[in-house]
């Protein structure tokens, strides 16, 4: 039976060792708190770090964790002090963590970092891999382990891996900073699935892995190998009936059930009628926007006087990556903001500010949320945000006002909360007053919509969206119906190939026999292929043909006096070994008069593009462009060739990085039963790696072996990784 495992880098829970005792609390941030609803009712396992130092362990403690973790279907990954230094506190937290969330200048590129990073991604794989049989589904989450999907996929190759990142994804302008960005992006592409919170954090991904990998991308399905890997935008949700029926219950709680917390709470509101409280919860991260949402509320209250003792903030600060300087530095600048407008505002009776700085239990937060007139949810950046979602879920009266940053995932669905951006004061003032204002039947409209998504919406739909996906993905996973060889048949093709008395060996060039280059004049012949053709043309019974859609100059000049058949221009011209160059079509050339401007003019619109101008067809190179401005510029020479072709009898043919006209009857179909005719071949292979070259394997008898260089949709019986797998299955053969 298969399983489902979840990894992430900390646990649901965490473990405390106290005088030799261990204590389990649960984790606290988003991750944790999200998925540990979908990990408590399935029956797979849940592999990360527990939180302790492994060094700290004795042997007997070990055992005692990994007992009580099992409880918990937990299996601990062990992190030394360095790896904590080092992966987690520094590579994730002062790399990743800054960088992913648009803080360049608090980013810090450290090799011995990186390289911890990927010494504790090896290490989660071993657990993994050890956890875990090909087959099993493995959902990987966040930033902590970007490595971690190649490195299992490498092993697993019939699991299917997820993997979501809770992050946001940055623009490829900030991720092409990072140093190591190649290896991150083919780490994450080990998934079959890569899933975010956005269609924005989704299309940023996308565009780095064409512009840095330079991968085909077919709307949302990324071209990798021979795999098709899919990206899809998944957000987050919440265990909404948690949280509402929580506060449901709540209310009907006795004077003696209620908490300390409540208590004092509701003395607040007594104390003066009509005096509002405003909410803000968050872990202690400068992402967050902390001091500028207390600035902001100072700025509200310079300019709306009337408020002073009317409303109250309440803070919640929760402790985090606290030996980080960043977050020290945090917390130092909080505690002065807090005191100095405490300082400045207080009367005896107001406190305008309410600081706490540590965790509360989930009774005390929703005493909080269900306490509270107003949250005040507005991070500089956040992937998603789930505080925001709760507070929603705990209105059972459908009333109470959320702001939400537009910097948070969330607002991207929170349409009916007020948005603003937190660099605005004037509008985060304005805000304030606008939700302390707010009718209550506008309150009640806005809460039932957004409360109605978040019910249908949540984590376990979310959880179930990406699994559902996720098992999808095996429909598409190969990218050609075409098969690799097997041994068998690899085998079995070695002995058809010796036993036949008249073989026909037809072979492209450029992608086939040579890789391509930026520039197709420096992708001329070396050594080794000279000799390689050499050798197959001189085999008895044997006739090999080059067939390109190369102009005759160059293949002349490439291969002067060769013993075999030259075919050029995609059929136009035919040079047989010891003959002259013959015409296969007679053609008119004038159409290019017309044409050639066009395709200039988009050259030189299109950096990094230029036409190559062959006797009988004109081609628009664009390798070298950006591949995401390549990708409108095709689109558009297409439509503009398309008008100007009619009636022409030309054609357009999409290669690879190339647009080629050209007329529409020569082709390397026609060419190659050109050679068919009066000779009787009883073996014929041909290998090419373009859209040009299916002609020829449309066009050949059905016994002709054909082989597709590359991963794209072919008529060809095989494929074939590359030109150096081709070059060797010929030294193979010959
Ligand atoms: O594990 P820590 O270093 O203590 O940090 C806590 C978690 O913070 C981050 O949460 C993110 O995920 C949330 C849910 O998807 C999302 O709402 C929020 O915007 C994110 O910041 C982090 O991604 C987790 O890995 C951490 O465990
Ligand atoms: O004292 C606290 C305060 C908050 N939270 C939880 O921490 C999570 C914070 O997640 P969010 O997505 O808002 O931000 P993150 O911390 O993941 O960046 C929410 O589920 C909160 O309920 C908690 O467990 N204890
Ligand atoms: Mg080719």
């Amino acid at each position: 039976m298969s399983k489902n495992i979840i990894v992430s880098n900390r646990l649901p829970v965490q473990i405390v060792l106290e005088n030799e005792k261990l204590a389990v609390f649960p984790s606290v941030g988003g991750l944790a708190t999200g998925m540990k609803s979908v990990h408590a009712d399935g029956d797979g396992i849940w592999i990360g770090w527990s939180g302790l130092e492994e060094t700290q362990l004795t042997q007997k403690n070990k055992e005692n964790v990994e007992k009580a973790l099992l409880k918990e279907k937990c299996i601990p990954v062990p992190l030394t002090q360095d790896n904590i230094d080092d992966f987690y506190l520094g590579f994730s937290n002062k790399t990743l963590w800054p960088l992913f969330h648009y803080f360049t200048e608090y980013t810090s590129f450290e090799n011995s970092q990186w390289l911890s990073y990927k010494e504790v991604n090896e290490k989660f794989a071993k657990v993994v891999l050890d956890n875990s049989e090909d087959g099993d589904t493995i959902w990987i989450h966040d930033y902590q382990l970007l490595l971690l999907p190649e490195l299992v996929k490498e092993h697993r190759p019939n699991s299917k891996i997820g993997f979501f990142l809770h992050i946001p994804y940055p623009s490829f302008e900030i991720f092409r900073i990072f140093p190591w960005r190649e290896q991150l992006l083919k780490g994450m592409l080990g998934a079959d699935l890569i899933g975010f919170h956005t269609y924005d954090y989704e299309r940023h991904f996308l565009s780095s892995v064409k512009r840095i990998l330079r991968l085909e991308v077919n709307f949302n399905q990324i071209i990798y190998d021979d795999r098709v890997i899919k990206v899809d935008s998944f957000p987050m949700g919440i265990d909404y009936d948690k949280f509402y029926n929580a506060s449901k219950l709540k209310n009907e709680n006795t004077q003696a059930e209620k908490s300390d917390l409540q208590i004092r709470l509701e003395e607040h509101h007594k104390s003066a009628s009509g005096t509002k409280l405003i909410l803000s919860i968050d872990r202690l991260d400068y992402t967050k926007g902390i001091p500028n949402r207390i600035k902001a509320f100072e700025y509200f209250l310079n300019q709306y006087p009337e408020y002073k003792e009317k409303v109250r903030l309440i803070m919640l600060a929760v402790p985090s990556r606290s030996n980080v300087p960043q977050y020290k530095r945090l917390k130092r600048e909080t505690d002065e903001l807090v005191g100095r407008i405490n300082g400045k505002f207080s009367t005896v009776n107001w406190t305008p500010i309410w600081y706490f700085y540590r965790s509360f239990p989930f009774e005390n937060l929703i005493d909080l949320y269900t306490s509270s007139d107003v949250a005040l949810i507005t991070p500089l950046r956040d992937g998603m945000n789930l505080v925001a979602k709760e507070y929603v879920a705990t209105r059972t009266n459908q009333d109470g006002v959320l702001i939400l940053s537009e910097m948070a995932g969330a607002s991207k669905e929170m349409n009916e909360a007020i948005i603003i951006n937190p660099n605005n004061f004037e509008q985060f003032s304005n805000a304030i007053k606008q939700a302390l204002e707010m009718s209550e039947e506008e309150q009640n409209s806005r809460m039932k919509i957004l409360q109605k998504r978040l019910k249908r919406y949540n984590v376990e739909k979310w959880a179930s969206e990406f699994m559902k996906s996720l098992s999808n993905t095996n429909k598409n996973q190969k990218t050609v119906q075409a098969t690799f060889f097997s041994k068998n048949e690899k085998e079995n093709e070695i002995k058809k190939f010796k036993k036949a008395k008249n073989r026909l060996i037809l072979l492209d060039y450029d992608g086939t026999l040579s890789s391509f280059k930026d520039n197709p004049k420096e992708a001329s012949p070396d050594n080794e292929l000279y000799e390689l053709l050499d050798k197959i043309s001189s085999q008895k019974n044997t006739t090999l043909s080059l067939i390109s859609g190369r102009d005759k100059e160059t293949f002349h000049n490439w291969f002067p006096n060769k013993k075999y058949t030259l075919i050029t221009d995609h059929g136009v011209w035919l040079k047989k070994p010891e003959q002259e160059w013959e015409e296969l079509a007679i053609l008119k050339n004038e159409w290019m008069e017309s044409i050639l401007p066009v395709l200039e003019n988009f050259a030189d619109n299109t950096p990094g593009t230029f036409v190559e101008k062959k006797e009988y067809s004109l081609a628009w190179h664009y390798r070298k462009a950006d591949p995401e401005l390549a990708e409108t510029r095709t689109l558009e020479v297409n439509t503009v060739l398309s008008s100007l072709i009619a009636n022409h009898d030309l054609s357009i043919l999409n290669g690879n990085k190339v647009i080629e006209i050209k007329n529409s009857s020569v082709n390397k179909g026609k060419a190659s039963t050109h050679l068919l005719i009066n000779t009787d071949y009883d073996y014929i292979l041909a290998i090419g790696d373009d859209y040009t070259d299916e002609f020829m394997f449309e066009e050949l008898p059905d016994y002709a072996t054909t082989i597709k260089v590359g991963f794209q949709k072919t008529k060809a019986k095989y494929y074939i990784k590359d030109t150096e797998k081709v070059r060797a299955f010929l030294i193979e053969l010959f």
